[in-house]
């Protein structure tokens, strides 16, 4: 083959290759991969790996696969998920992250963020938070559907939960960028005593824990985050 040839056609296979994402993406990890997710997969990752947790699963399952199924969502998933320490709240978190994207915590479009490893100093508050604004707007730029999972929001600095709230709400966009496809997770151990106080009030009257319902937890837990300034729920 003439090196003249040779080099034409490598140029095409390359130019094919970039401007043709779908098969970029055959070879490497791509943003708009996983735009649609399995509910069926998702659900039965649920069913296999997390245990005792029917209402965790039942809210993850619909809200995750409706979001993702939604081409056009008018504010960002938010997830809030609460209990105390080795319930499963960074599990489910890549669980979520894994019927997202393939790399799963690995992918360049999941960022973690744990309270106390990178916000350490309330000192440096200011700082941190131009850095996590600019983290979160640099990231959704260049892909909508990122994944935020902030680990133990309950030691978090009310400055920094500030710093991330507007972008949780209805805009259209901020600044030119729309955050309405991003997935933001929040862990915390807040919450978890009124938590613990309803599984034991329905233990100690002769119900499974499966009787306990959504609305049982939502009371419990907004009375605890009325009283916790680290809730993000509130
Ligand atoms: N509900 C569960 N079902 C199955 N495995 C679980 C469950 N909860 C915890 N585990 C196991 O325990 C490990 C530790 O749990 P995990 O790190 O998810 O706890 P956590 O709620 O995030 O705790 P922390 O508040 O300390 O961050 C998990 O990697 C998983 O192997």
């Amino acid at each position: 083959v003439e090196p003249i040839s040779l080099g034409l056609a490598l140029a095409g296979v390359l130019t094919g290759y970039i401007s043709y994402p779908r098969l970029y993406c055959l070879f490497a990890e791509c943003c708009s991969q996983k735009q649609s997710l399995s509910r069926d997969a998702l659900q039965k990752d649920l069913d296999s790996k997390l245990f005792g947790q029917h209402l965790a699963k039942k809210v993850i399952l619909n809200a995750v696969s409706g979001f993702i199924s939604n081409p056009k969502p008018k504010k960002p998933l938010t997830l809030s998920l609460h209990g105390w320490t080795g319930t499963g709240k960074n599990f489910v978190s890549k669980i979520i992250a894994e019927n997202i994207y393939e790399g799963g915590l690995n992918s360049d479009y999941v960022h973690l963020f744990v309270a106390t490893l990178h916000f350490p100093h309330v000192s440096n508050i200011t700082l941190y938070k131009d850095q996590l604004q600019s983290w979160i707007r640099g990231n959704v730029s260049a892909c909508a559907r990122s994944i935020f999972i902030f680990d133990e929001m309950d030691k978090m600095h009310a400055g920094l939960i500030d710093a991330i709230k507007p972008y949780l709400d209805y805009y259209d966009n901020l600044d030119g960028v729309s955050y309405q496809k991003a997935i933001f997770v929040f862990l915390s151990n807040a919450g978890a005593e009124r938590i613990t106080d309803v599984a034991l009030d329905f233990w100690r009257s002769g119900k499974q824990r499966e009787e306990i319902k959504l609305r049982d937890m939502e009371h419990a837990l907004s009375v605890s985050a009325f009283n916790n300034k680290n809730m993000v729920l509130q």
